[in-house]
């Protein structure tokens, strides 16, 4: 049985204010900001809210992985290789970049979209693998309730239940809901970095607090990141931009694609 410690101090806190991004979208970014540029192994959290026509129209990826979770509405996405599909409410897309994705990720219904996306670091042994996806719908997603808590499992374990995600980064990543007066201890590796992102706005304080809480084993390696590559050293970001460029080392597909939305 995990040894129950005392609960960890907050160490920092700060409001993530809406930022643009993509074309004509907005995030609330709040890991990947200037005060918290990386929280190893995480280089972004961004709370997105987008509407058509905005959107992520065609952008690369390397080194890292994707994780979105909806939390309102639909965003379809398509990639190079011709993997595409719909984002709803509730479901989950764990997307490995590895060496390489060129992909969209543009609303797909009426409305303002809304959801998280978790941007988590590959150690250097993983960087340069073939892009994988791991995709869970609403209904496939790990649930349990205990006490006026109920936890969605994305990714790792709680309440007894696990996720069937395999993290490659080890990592957990926790949908919470609490009635108000209720709480909740959950057990985090002693080495991990944790946060906790409240999703509430003020009329969910009365009813319930909505938390999304993660932690992930630090990797302790170099990072260098221009927009969406995450290397370990310069010289291998100008290669990773030369391969792109070039349509090489991974994004070769990228020469003839373009997605369905980039009209
Ligand atoms: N400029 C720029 C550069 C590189 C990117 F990867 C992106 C991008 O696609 C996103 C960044 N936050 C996100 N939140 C949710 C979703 Cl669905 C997509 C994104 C982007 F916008
Ligand atoms: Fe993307």
């Amino acid at each position: 049985s995990s040894v129950v410690r005392d609960p960890r101090p907050v160490v920092r806190k700060f409001l993530a204010r809406p930022q643009h991004e993509g074309v004509g979208a907005t995030v609330r970014r709040s890991i990947g900001r200037f005060e918290l540029k990386y929280f190893d192994p995480f280089l972004v959290l961004d709370e997105f809210s987008v509407s058509a026509p905005a959107g992520f129209p065609d952008h690369p990826h390397r080194g890292f992985e994707t994780v979105t979770y909806m939390l309102q509405g639909a965003v379809r996405h398509e990639d190079f290789e011709g993997h595409s599909g719909t984002i709803e409410a509730g479901d989950l897309q764990w997307m490995t970049a590895g060496r390489g994705i060129v992909h969209s990720e543009m609303p797909a219904s009426e409305g303002t979209q809304k959801g998280l996306q978790l941007w988590i670091n590959l150690s250097s042994k993983y960087k340069m693998i073939e892009p994988r996806y791991q995709e869970l719908n609403s209904r496939d997603i790990a649930e349990a309730s205990k006490d006026g808590v109920r936890v969605r499992v994305i990714a790792g374990e709680a309440l007894g239940i696990k996720s069937p995600i395999y993290t490659r980064t080890p990592t957990m990543f926790l949908d919470f809901t609490l009635k108000p007066g209720s709480q909740i201890r959950q057990p985090i590796p002693e080495s991990w970095n944790a946060f906790v992102r409240w999703g509430g706005g003020l009329e969910q304080i009365l009813e319930t607090t909505q938390v999304y809480s993660g932690g992930g084993e630090p990797l302790g390696e170099p990072v260098v990141q221009y927009g969406p590559f995450v290397m370990n050293s310069q010289e291998q970001i100008d290669q990773t931009i030369e391969d792109y460029e070039n349509c090489a080392n991974g994004f070769e597909k990228a020469r003839q694609w373009k997605s369905e939305s980039n009209v």
